[in-house]
């Protein structure tokens, strides 16, 4: 099987900067994907980080902003990486490894659904609702974050509050068809629009963009590993993420239910919690990476492309299982 690793890690700086007349500070967090092992990205990002701590913006760059930093990290991060930067809450800038960057805001609505062409007794058959999150990406060389917002605007007007399967398209409002629907009626409005994700629960999302859609089903495990070469162990609440990519199946209106991937997954998730991960037949390593081509050789399914395997809620390895593609998204 074709694999590609990369490592995330992520670190932060407090800053002050002056964009237009008021000058303000922020505390930025940076997000980094790169083919470099985790303790050294995360060392390489921290110190990079660490060189902009309690630091004025402006008398380091000429316009502080956002693409500006971004641009900066990459290149003092030195390897070919894709970066993330928030630089206030929902709302931040990407760059991916080709050096092209997106501007990116969280938002999100609440409101109800049901799945009408899900199995008899399934939990989503039943009215129910979520607090959903969205997060949109646009071309951060053609739409700033006023921009993605003012798009927006309507589209939350229209969802805040409702029931969806009453408005036009969403009469089976899963994920899948809402990122699909979203990224539609974005467009329209902001034809720089990239990406649209959609974070159903705390758990599971989908996202559309020019690759198509991927859903992902998260769950966290409990795990012991060994620390170091005297035998001691310590411990991590490890968090998999399985991004899955595929059609939309016309029956159902998704990839996969979220439910069968978390069902599907199950007796391989016993073997992980409440055990010490070096124990397990067969395991090499029991880094980050190591655990990922553990359950990438123990876990197939024809439309799984992406494990992510973290230790807590940001470090960790991202496993692509397809050769590649899609490796930095
Ligand atoms: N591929 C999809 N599968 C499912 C969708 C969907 O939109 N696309 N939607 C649902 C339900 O609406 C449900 O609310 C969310 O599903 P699930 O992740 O199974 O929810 P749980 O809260 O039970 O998940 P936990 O594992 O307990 O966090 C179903 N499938």
């Amino acid at each position: 099987m074709l694999m590609r690793m990369l490592h995330i890690a992520k670190a932060g700086f407090e800053a002050a900067r002056s964009l237009s007349a008021i000058p303000h500070g922020h505390s930025f967090s940076v997000t980094a994907k790169a083919d470099l092992p985790l303790a050294d990205l995360r060392a390489r990002l921290g110190a990079i980080c660490a060189g902009l701590d309690y630091c004025d913006l402006n008398t380091r760059f000429s316009c502080p902003d956002d693409l500006t930093l971004i641009r900066h990290l990459a290149s003092d991060l030195a390897v070919p990486a894709a970066l993330s930067l928030r630089s206030a809450p929902g709302r931040g800038v990407e760059l991916d490894a080709e050096g092209q960057a997106r501007a990116w805001l969280k938002t999100g609505f609440e409101a109800a659904h049901w799945l009408p062409h899900v199995p008899e007794g399934h939990q989503c058959g039943r009215l129910h609702g979520h607090g959903f999150g969205v997060r949109l990406l646009a071309d951060a060389g053609l739409a700033d974050y006023a921009a993605l917002e003012k798009a927006w605007q309507p589209l939350h007007a229209l969802l805040q509050h409702g029931t969806l399967n009453r408005i036009a398209g969403l009469e089976n409002p899963t994920s899948e068809v809402l990122a699909c629907w979203l990224f539609d009626a974005l467009s329209a409005r902001l034809p720089a629009m990239a990406a649209v994700e959609v974070f159903e629960t705390a758990t599971a999302g989908s996202r559309f963009d020019d690759q198509g859609l991927r859903i992902w089903k998260e769950q966290r495990f409990e795990a012991a590993v060994p620390f170091d070469d005297q035998g001691r162990y310590t411990g991590h609440s490890y968090l998999v993420r399985l991004h899955l990519a595929g059609d939309i199946d016309p029956e159902q209106g998704w990839v996969r239910d979220f439910g069968e991937v978390k069902a599907l997954f199950t007796p391989l998730y016993a073997r992980l919690d409440h055990h010490a991960l070096d124990q397990l037949p067969g395991i090499g390593a029991t880094d980050c990476a190591g655990i990922a081509r553990y359950l990438a050789t123990h876990f197939a399914l024809p439309q799984l492309v992406r494990i992510d395997l973290l230790e807590n809620d940001t470090d960790g390895a991202l496993l692509w299982l397809d050769g590649g593609r899609a490796c930095t998204r």
